[in-house]
């Protein structure tokens, strides 16, 4: 596995490989992640993978500084799926012009809702950055995940408006056996933070269940799903948003019909933000079964 460093050193890199699938992170990789490398193998040549805490996609009051960052292990995880490149640029290298930039990417719409709402400013530093990161990688498609299902949305919306030629697969949330989403902020958690946050899979699931068993009312769901988080969470108040939204638009969903929905939460779980979803209208996942 090559490393680079540098936007040089990537481009020299690069230039050796045909089709490219790419996986961008900020680190501190889980399975989850994992996963979606071993999914970028299947579709392309070879598998580029970046790994950069983005300043420009955290608030002032944000956990940049606390963000798990473990390079090393990194490395050799990157190494046990098979990745061919590794791109670990520093702040300057990805934005030589300072953090205030005058140019950026942003899209409107997709990003009024759900993470957009409540953390004003955060998409359009996602969006900027994956720009970059996609131009100094020329990847022929790129792999998200649908835990952030918001992102993967906005990206795919992004690349296709802006005519960018690549492909976005959005893959399955990876889960711990009892259900938690893994994410990299999961490492920040305290033991009994760790156990406070299955509160979050157990409302999605008890929206699932409602939602098999007939019940097709976005509110009433919403309000089943909150109903579940408050009862699991120590401080309620901390609760960030429970939304439920068209798969597409991500509008609230007065009523599911034919396209579906997701049900989204993000909530504060010991000091960490974390979020979730699940489509209601796909089978649920073996981990909440
Ligand atoms: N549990 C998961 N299953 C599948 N993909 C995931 C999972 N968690 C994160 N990803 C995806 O990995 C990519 C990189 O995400 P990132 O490095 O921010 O990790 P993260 O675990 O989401 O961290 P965070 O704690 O910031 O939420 C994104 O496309 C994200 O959707
Ligand atoms: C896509 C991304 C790497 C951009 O910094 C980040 O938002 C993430 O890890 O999901
Ligand atoms: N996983 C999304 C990146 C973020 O929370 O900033």
């Amino acid at each position: 596995m090559k490393i680079a460093r540098t936007i040089a050193e990537l481009r020299e890199a690069r230039k050796d490989m045909g089709r490219v699938a790419f996986v961008p992170t900020m680190g501190a990789l889980h399975s989850g992640h994992l996963s979606l490398m071993t999914a970028a193998k299947e579709l392309a040549d070879h598998v580029v993978v970046s790994i950069f805490v983005n300043p420009t996609q955290f608030g002032p009051n944000e956990d940049f500084d606390r963000y798990p960052r473990q390079l090393e292990k990194d490395t050799e995880a990157c190494q046990s799926v098979g990745v061919d490149l590794l791109f670990v640029p520093t702040p300057d290298e990805m934005y030589p012009e300072g953090l205030e930039s005058s140019t950026f990417v942003e899209v409107l719409g997709l990003t009024d809702y759900l993470c957009g709402a409540s953390r004003p400013g955060h998409f359009r530093g996602v969006t900027t950055v994956v720009t970059k990161l996609f131009n100094a990688v020329q990847p022929q498609v790129a792999v998200f995940g649908q835990k952030d299902y918001q992102q993967a949305a906005v990206i795919a919306r992004m690349t296709r408006e802006l005519l960018m030629p690549i492909e976005i697969v959005a893959a399955p949330t990876a889960r711990e056996s009892d259900g938690l989403a893994m994410s990299s902020r999961n490492y920040n958690l305290s033991p009994e933070a760790r156990i406070e946050a299955l509160a979050l899979s157990r409302s999605l699931k008890r929206a699932w269940s409602a939602f098999a068993a007939g019940e097709s009312n976005g509110s009433v769901l919403v309000a089943l799903t909150r109903d579940t988080l408050q009862e699991g969470l120590r401080d309620a108040s901390r609760i960030d948003y429970v939304d439920c939204v068209d798969p597409i638009t991500l509008e609230p969903s007065a009523s599911i019909g034919e396209v579906g929905a997701v049900m989204c939460v993000a909530a504060h779980v010991g000091g960490v933000r974390l979020i979730d979803n699940i489509r209601l209208d796909k089978p649920l996942p073996h981990e909440l079964q």
